[in-house]
């Protein structure tokens, strides 16, 4: 295995995938996850535009999947994705994290434990841990689009300017992610029917709200056209279980 992308790419995106990947193999109980039609490693060149895709997944008890993707455009536009899917027998809130950065560093920084249930809240247990972090403060908070009413009220969403905001955010991330992998671990499966139908739907709102995103499908379209862009968006990046 040739050395992974993060190498190549801007050094938070390097440390955020070493960063949820420490934490995953740290808090985890981790199985391989087969990508479907060997998209573990893809390239695609259309309008001139040269995409190379790389992509980690995993399963555990708890996660149906858990998933990792870095990707560069030419060597322009570096992107980190990451979501965790939670087997829908367990109520859990879904990560979700996206770093997009050009030559003058990170553009978009975003991180959200977004709920799944039908009035948006948050679990009890992550809501007080959640409200235990430390204020942090960023010079340039951004606004979400129109689809980004699924994320929670814990939802950072900013340009860093400076690498104290990167690191800022990283240790944010981390934050985040230990609590979850935390909470996940010690949560029993649930039972009734209906209750898994309920998660179950939760989560095919937030993969149809995300497949809203043109900023994504615009980027892939440019490399692998429309088609293949449209089974991407719905197989691999926000594939529900429903
Ligand atoms: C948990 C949240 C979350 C997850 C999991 C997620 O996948 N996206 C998420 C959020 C989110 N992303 C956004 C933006 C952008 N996304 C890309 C591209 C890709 N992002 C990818 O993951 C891939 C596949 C590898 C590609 C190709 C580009 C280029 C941008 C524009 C960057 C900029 O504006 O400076 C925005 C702002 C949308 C807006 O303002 O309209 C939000 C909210």
């Amino acid at each position: 295995m040739q050395t992974s992308l993060r190498s190549r790419q801007h050094p938070l995106i390097h440390q955020l995938a070493n960063c949820i990947e420490s934490v995953w193999q740290e808090h985890l109980d981790l199985s391989p996850y087969q990508v479907p039609e060997d998209l573990g490693y893809v390239e695609g060149c259309l309008e001139g535009e040269r995409l190379v895709i790389e992509n980690h997944c995993y399963q555990t008890p708890q996660f149906r999947k858990l998933h990792l993707e870095l990707a560069q455009v030419g060597n322009s536009l570096d992107i980190l994705h990451c979501v965790m899917f939670p087997n829908p027998e367990y109520a859990l809130p879904i990560f979700g994290s996206d770093l997009v950065g050009g030559r003058s560093g990170i553009n978009a920084a975003i991180v959200d434990l977004s709920p799944i249930n039908k009035d948006r809240s948050l679990p009890k247990i992550y809501h007080t841990r959640l409200s235990a972090l430390s204020a942090i403060q960023f010079s340039q908070p951004r606004a979400l689009p129109q689809w980004g009413d699924i994320f929670s009220e814990f939802c950072l969403f900013v340009r860093p300017v400076d690498t104290q905001e990167e690191a800022a955010f990283l240790q944010r991330v981390r934050e985040f992610l230990i609590l979850h992998c935390q909470i996940a671990s010690t949560s029993t499966p649930l039972t009734s029917h209906l209750e898994v139908a309920r998660v179950l739907s939760g989560q095919k709102s937030y993969c149809t709200k995300q497949q809203q995103n043109d900023k994504t499908r615009r980027v892939l379209e440019k490399s692998f056209g429309s088609e293949w862009t449209e089974r991407y968006m719905t197989t691999m990046l926000f594939d529900c279980a429903a």
